[in-house]
């Protein structure tokens, strides 16, 4: 019989979960997707239940990665919510199975996992897209996700300025002290991203905050929030000025309302400019359009468990 699934909650992932082991995984994970090959990555685009009464969406986000034997499945339930609602915007479960047997070997907290991944891979498209001697990054929104990438950005790259947007003085001033590092709080969002060499979108908003006309030629965009094909962060003029790229293409032409609404192509996957088989244009302006992928939740959760389990011991002791 198998043992009862590990229960792996916030702070545990805290502690398991480190970015210098995810952002290689994560890369290797991004290639393998990108090379279609079943027995590397089986990943649908997210499923959409849509909670009308909420004004939200459960996606459930199934992943299996048969040479690795990670089975792994997130569900995440993600809100349009009005300002100044104490609700949560993003919640999320992830579970590990066990491939052969299909019984369940963990349950995983997903916030910190989410926020941690989304992060990572908006750092690796800095990282493949990004002009070289960037010094100033703009972040639009303050929330969790506007967290984990002001952590990791600052961590990989030597930027000289942080500049911080946010709907309220107050959120934005909230940021500021939450950090622990230098950062400036923008009153508007020309303000922010003006010169800026590195720009990440992480908001809740359904409407363009960032707009072509203030973007410098040649700037990397993490687009992060917008998940759905209603709902907007860019315009139509940034859109089709920058050269965009994805997680999964099936993913943004499915999902991404930038994508869709300005009806421009997705260029290439971060896993093709990985794998080599598309260039990355860090001379031109680029979007990097991120929608999130279950195959990244799988690799983090396969991380953690690990991890939980090497300080554990073998089930029954040794
Ligand atoms: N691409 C991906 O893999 C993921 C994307 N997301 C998306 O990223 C976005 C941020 O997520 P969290 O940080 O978890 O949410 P959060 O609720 O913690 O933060 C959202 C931020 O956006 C601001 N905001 C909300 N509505 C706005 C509007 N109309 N205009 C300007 N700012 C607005 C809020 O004040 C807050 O600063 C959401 O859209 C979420 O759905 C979240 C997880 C993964
Ligand atoms: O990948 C993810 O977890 C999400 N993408 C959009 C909201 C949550």
């Amino acid at each position: 019989m198998a043992e009862p699934p590990a229960v792996i909650w916030k702070h545990e992932v805290q502690r398991l979960l480190q970015y210098g082991d995810l952002v290689p995984r994560l890369e290797e994970a991004l290639g393998k997707f990108s090379t279609r090959d079943s027995a590397e990555v089986i990943q649908p685009v997210r499923n959409i239940l849509p909670l009308q009464k909420h004004h939200g969406f459960l996606g459930s986000m199934p992943t299996y990665m048969e040479n690795d034997g990670v089975l792994c499945t997130k569900l995440v339930c993600f809100y349009h919510r009005d300002a100044g609602s104490a609700l949560p915007a993003t919640q999320a479960t992830v579970i590990l199975l066990d491939p052969e047997y299909g019984n369940v070997k963990a349950v995983i907290d997903g916030e910190e996992v989410t926020g941690m991944r989304t992060a990572a891979v908006s750092a690796i498209s800095a990282k493949l897209l990004m002009r070289p001697g960037a010094e100033v990054l703009a972040i639009l929104g303050t929330g969790k996700q506007a967290l984990t990438h002001y952590h990791i950005f600052t961590e990989m790259f030597p930027f000289k300025e942080v500049r911080v947007w946010s709907r309220t003085s107050q959120g934005a001033e909230r940021f500021c002290r939450s950090v622990g590092g230098p950062v400036r709080a923008c009153v508007s969002v020309e303000e922010a991203v003006r010169g800026a060499d590195a720009i990440v979108t992480v908001t809740g908003s359904t409407e363009p905050v960032l707009f072509g006309r203030w973007v410098k030629a040649g700037a990397h965009v993490a687009a992060v929030g917008a998940c759905r094909p209603n709902w907007r962060e860019l315009d139509d003029a940034l859109m089709k000025e920058a050269v965009v790229y994805s997680d999964s293409r099936d993913g943004a032409m499915q999902e991404s309302g930038d994508v869709i609404l300005s009806g421009v192509q997705v260029f290439a996957e971060l896993g093709e400019v990985i794998n080599g088989t598309k260039s990355a244009h860090r001379e031109k302006t680029t979007v990097f359009k991120s929608l999130g992928m279950g195959v990244e939740d799988a690799v983090a959760a396969q991380l953690v468990f690990d991890g939980w389990k090497a300080q554990t011991g073998p089930p029954g002791g040794v």
